[in-house]
């Protein structure tokens, strides 16, 4: 089974969200990827890998994906949060690490734990016959 990965990045953080998945494109396009609408459209135009996109961050993106993630729908998050700027919808950030914890679902909000959780997906290998 592919594994299913939330990717999220506030603005400040967006950069080094691409940075990331370039580095790991080869892995990444082996899962199925869902993303906020602004970090999906970079990271589709970018890195040219194929991403599922919900709504923006501050217009509910990261509760579509933590209404998911409830349902047992997303294996693993990176969520690139910006802990120097205030954002308007922090109430949804709190929300969708929150359900990260109640389903324990992995859960990386900087790039360090992000590399580590990276580190652990095994590549998937096509066999022809
Ligand atoms: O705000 C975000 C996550 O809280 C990210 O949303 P965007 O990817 O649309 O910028």
């Amino acid at each position: 089974m592919k594994k299913r990965i939330a990717l999220i990045a506030h603005d400040m953080k967006k950069d080094d969200m691409v940075e990331l998945a370039s580095r790991h494109a080869d892995m990444l396009r082996q899962c199925l990827l869902v993303a906020t609408g602004t970090t999906g459209k970079r990271l589709h135009d970018e890195v040219g890998l194929t991403v599922e996109r919900k709504l923006s961050g501050p217009s509910g993106g990261d509760l579509q994906i933590g209404a998911e993630l409830a349902e047992g729908k997303v294996d693993l998050v990176i969520f690139l949060r910006d802990p120097m700027t205030p954002q308007p919808h922090e109430p949804d950030i709190n929300a969708l690490v929150r359900a990260c914890d109640v389903h324990n679902v992995p859960c990386a909000t900087n790039l360090a734990s992000a590399e580590l959780l990276l580190a652990q997906l095994v590549p998937h290998h096509h066999h022809n016959k």
